[in-house]
This record gives C-alpha cells, structure tokens and sequence, in this order.
C-alpha cells in the first residue's frame, strides 16, 4: 500500500490519506456505538427499590439512620443497589469485592466527589478532598502527606504521650463532660501539629472555633436536614435566586455559616506568618513550608497550605473522638475483654503510663483495637465518590457522574469474614487464633479508612492516637455503670444521630481512676510532661 502512494502525486495522495483517515473514523464509530448498544441491551435490571416519576427514590432516602437504610437495601438487594434520586443515580456497595473492583482497580474514573455546591460555593468552604480529583487534589495530598507519612507520624510520639496524659487527667475530673475532653484531645493534636498552637484551657479560642465549625460542618452543612441533600446541589441554578427570595432560606443560612468559616481558614495560616516573621514559631507543618519556602512563595502554593492545614484540623477531630468514645462505649460493655486486656498491659507497664515503645508487647491489645475500629466504623458510609464516564459492571450500566456510596460499616460486619459480626471478640484477630492469611482479610483498617486514590491520608495519625489513648486509658481508669440514687444500674443508651460520622449520643458512665496507685501514676506523668 505505501509502495503504491508513492507513485501518486501529493495532492492524490492527500485525498487517499483523507479518505483512509474518514473509512477509520466511520469503521470505529460503528463498532463504539454498536458496543454501547449491546452493551445498554445485556445490561441487567438494576436492583434497588422502585421509585416514583420524576422524584425517583427521593422518599426512600433515609432521615433518620442511613446506616440502617443501607443495611436493609444490602439484605434486599445484595452486594449493589441502584437508587435515582431527582435524575442523579446513586450507587451503594455493599461488598468487600465490589468496593475493591470498582473504587480500588478502576479509580481513575471513580475517585472525583459530587458537586456540593451549598457548601464549597455558598459557604465558601473549599478543601480539595471535597473536590475532584484533579491537580489541587493531587497537590494538596501532597503537602498532607509530608505531614502524615507513615515516616513522620513517629516524630509525633511524644506529643501524643504528652497529650494522652492531658486526656486521662481531664477524664477524671469529674467536671468535665468526657465528650470535651476527648474533642480536646483529638483537635489539640491536630492544632499543635498543623499552627504550632498549644491548646492550654477549654476555653482556647481556635480550639473554640475549630469544634464550632467542625459541629456547623457536620451537622448543618454536610448532613443537611431532613436527609442530607440540598436543594441547589440537584438544581444548581438556584444559587442564582436573591437571598431574599422567600424560599432562599438556604441562602441567608449560607451568608451566616460563610461569615464564620472564612476566618477559620484565614486566621491560623496568618498567625503563624506572623510568627516566623518574628522567630518565634513552634515547629509545625505551617512553619516548616512557610520557612523551606520563604521568597518563591506563590499565591497557589499558600492557597494549598491554608487548606491543606485546614483539611488535617477538620479531617481529625470527629474521627478521632469517635474510636475513642466507642473505647468508653465498649469497655462498659464489654468488661471481660477489657480485662484480659488490662492484665497484659499491668504484665508490661509497670508505675508508669504506657509508651509507643510498649506497643509490640502488647499484642492481645492491639486486637482489641482493631475490634474497637471495626464496631466503630467511624465514617459508616465514607465519603461519596463519583464517576467520571458510563461504565458497566457484573451486567449493570453505571452511567457517568453516579454518586457511588461505599457501604463501610455493612462491609465491616460482612458475615463472612465476621462471624457473629455485631458481638465485640478481639480474639478474632489473634494470632494464635487465626492464620495470617485471615488476621489480614479481616484488618477493618482496610475498609474503615476507605479506598483507592481517596484514601484516608490520615490513616497513620489516627492509628497511632487512638491506640495510645486506648492503651492508656485501660492501663488506668475504670470505665462502669453509673447507679442511680435508688440503687438501679443505668443501662447506656446505645444511638447514633450524627449522619456523618458515627459518634455515639452521650451514654450514661462513671470514669475514675482504677486507684489511688494510677491516680498518682497519672497525676506524675503530667507534673513531668513537657514538651520540647
Ligand atoms: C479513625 C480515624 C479516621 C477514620 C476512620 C477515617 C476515615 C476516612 C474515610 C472513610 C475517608 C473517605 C475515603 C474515601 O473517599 O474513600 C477519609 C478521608 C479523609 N480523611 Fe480520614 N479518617 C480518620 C482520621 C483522619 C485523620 C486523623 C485525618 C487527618 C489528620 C484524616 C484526614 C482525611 C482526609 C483529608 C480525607 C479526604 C481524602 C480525599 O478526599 O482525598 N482522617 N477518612
């Protein structure tokens, strides 16, 4: 063929290549379209329930407890269930196989976020993770990852001792809410290591701020109520209706909520400028690229920090507290595994509170905090994740921008790598129990912190506060039932009203020292405790 063009003159030989290049075009487009066609034909009915015209499966979304909602479409459906909400398809994966196979092996169409336009254009609250996953991501995860690699959490270490001890101290003193002293715990940590900022009283006003926000966020923004959507993330052309329309309610919450995030994500970048440029900055995330930096700062590499730093504070605090209340939770619970526990750590530690250095010793305990993440499933449904082209998967059309729900906390209690999966046994980790082949099918952490190129970056942070303070907190306090002034034993109320995050309502407890000998223990370690 070439042999023979040759022997044409240019213009012949245009024209041939013209039309070679059309015969190619046409020939491939007939066997896309005939693909898409057959492809659209074998596709399977999608399971899920049926909806109504027009409004879809709106009345089927939950109000109450998605996570139960989940759980009973999981039962009626299987391993995937389809839901139309308003035009929008929303895909829930119930399965480990099915997670795996779609957000883990094809993430490069399945890892943007669904538009959210109440809250990342009307409030003003932009962070790349509740974005696509495109360069400012891919930025931004970056800067985390310096700050959070599996390398530079161990830096950390002594100030999450320094802070554990802060946690058992305020614990006891029967004053104070636990739920305060652990959302205390879990934002001093973040701040110190994110601003340089020592939290020294309740009172703290970026402490203030940041549970303020987190709480707006939580509650208010991303959960909106009464079942999580907001009318302009479906109609995004509301946004343009005035705020004093008389259905723009929306839009005068957002104007208030705009007003008070935008300080907290100005204010601590600010400050610790302000303090490098004096010298004296503590030692922290902010700090170390503000200084590595310093002339060739750009405009777009300040824009990541302040909301790298931003992500780390907001990403830490709820999910923090939530495996460390469900340790109050369950060691009330569940005494007996709580002991066996205890008795490995009194083996070990001896007059002193425990260190990450004791960490290998104790490996009973370390199942018990595996177990304790698994029952927690702090972010029981994750975050939503959204694909970015049609796809088919096991006879189903997915089409492109499907918001898909990776149904975690069912994975976590998946019968057949669980059994009995509600009941709480850490020895289902044991190694003398279990082979290793099974100790790690059953890691929780694999689906707890969730998948492919979204995958938790904090993963490590969390590992490492949440073992110390659970580790610390057997070693020392007694966690009972509170008696009422009849005598009667108050049983907890086991609920969860946070959409988000699975933080359980307030229970009924008594937390004190397990005896004068740990008080002391306790009361030493923070009279010695500094922080250099
Ligand atoms: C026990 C504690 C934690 C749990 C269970 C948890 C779980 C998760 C889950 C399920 C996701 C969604 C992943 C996905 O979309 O597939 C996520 C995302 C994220 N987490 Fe965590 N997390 C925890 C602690 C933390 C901490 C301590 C930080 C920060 C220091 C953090 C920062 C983030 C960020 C920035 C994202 C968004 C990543 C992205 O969109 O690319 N998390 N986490």
């Amino acid at each position: 063929m070439s042999r023979a063009i040759t022997s044409y003159t240019p213009s012949v030989l245009k024209d041939l290549w013209l039309f070679d290049v059309l015969i190619i075009l046409v020939v491939t487009s007939l066997v896309l379209f005939a693909r898409h066609r057959a492809n659209r034909l074998r596709t399977r009915p999608r399971p899920g329930p049926p909806g109504l015209p027009v409004v879809g499966n709106l009345f089927d979304f939950p109000t109450t407890d998605p996570c139960l909602a989940a759980a009973k479409w999981k039962e009626q459906y299987g391993d995937i269930t389809f839901l139309n909400i308003l035009g929008t398809t929303m895909v829930y994966l119930h399965s480990v196989e099915a997670v795996k196979d779609l957000l883990v092996k094809r993430g490069a169409i399945y890892s943007d976020r669904p538009p959210l336009i109440m809250v990342t254009e009307l409030c003003a609250f932009q962070p790349a993770v509740l974005g696509s996953y495109d360069d400012k991501l891919r930025r931004q995860r970056a800067l985390m990852d310096r700050v959070l690699g599996a390398a530079t959490v161990p830096t950390y270490h002594p100030l999450l001792e320094l802070e554990t001890c802060g946690l058992l101290q305020r614990l006891i003193d029967s004053t104070e809410d636990y739920g305060v002293s652990i959302t205390r715990y879990a934002s001093t940590l973040s701040l110190l290591v994110v601003y340089g900022h020592r939290v020294t009283s309740n009172d703290d006003e970026m402490l203030v701020t940041a549970k303020e926000i987190t709480d707006l966020l939580s509650n208010e923004i991303l959960a909106a109520p009464p079942k999580g959507i907001w009318a302009v993330d479906v109609f995004p052309l509301l946004k343009y209706i005035p705020s004093w329309f008389p259905f723009a309610s929306f839009k005068r919450k957002a104007e208030v909520w705009r007003e008070q995030i935008v300080p907290f994500i100005e204010r601590p970048l600010q400050e610790v400028k302000k303090k490098v440029a004096e010298g004296t900055a503590i030692h922290s995330f902010c700090s170390l690229i503000l200084q590595e930096e310093q002339e060739s700062m750009t405009a777009e590499k300040d824009y990541d920090v302040k909301w790298a730093a931003n992500t780390i504070v907001t990403g830490s605090i709820d999910t923090i507290s939530t495996v460390v209340q469900h340790t109050l939770l369950l060691m009330l619970l569940h005494p007996e595994k709580f002991s066996r526990a205890r008795e490995e750590i009194d083996n070990i530690v001896k007059g002193r509170l425990p260190t990450f250095a004791d960490r290998a010793s104790l490996p009973f305990t370390e199942c018990v905090l595996s177990e304790v993440i698994r029952l927690a499933a702090p972010i029981p449904l994750g975050l939503p994740h959204r694909l970015r082209q049609d796809d088919f998967y096991d006879g189903y059309l997915i089409p492109k921008d499907s918001v898909v729900i990776a149904n975690i906390v069912g994975m976590l209690r998946d019968e057949k790598l669980y059994s009995d999966p509600e009941a709480f046994i850490p020895e289902r980790f044991e190694s003398t129990i279990v082979d290793e082949a099974t100790r790690k099918a059953r890691d929780p952490r694999q689906w707890a912190f969730g998948f492919g190129r979204r995958r938790c970056p904090g993963v490590h942070l969390a590992d490492s506060s949440t073992w110390l303070a659970l580790v610390s907190i057997v070693a020392t306090l007694d966690v009972t039932k509170v008696i009422d002034m009849h005598g009667n034993t108050i049983e907890p109320e086991v609920k969860f009203d946070n959409f988000i995050f699975r933080l359980p309502n307030k229970f009924a407890c008594r937390i004190e020292p397990r005896s004068k000998y740990h008080e002391a223990i306790i009361a030493n370690a923070g009279l010695s405790a500094t922080i250099q």
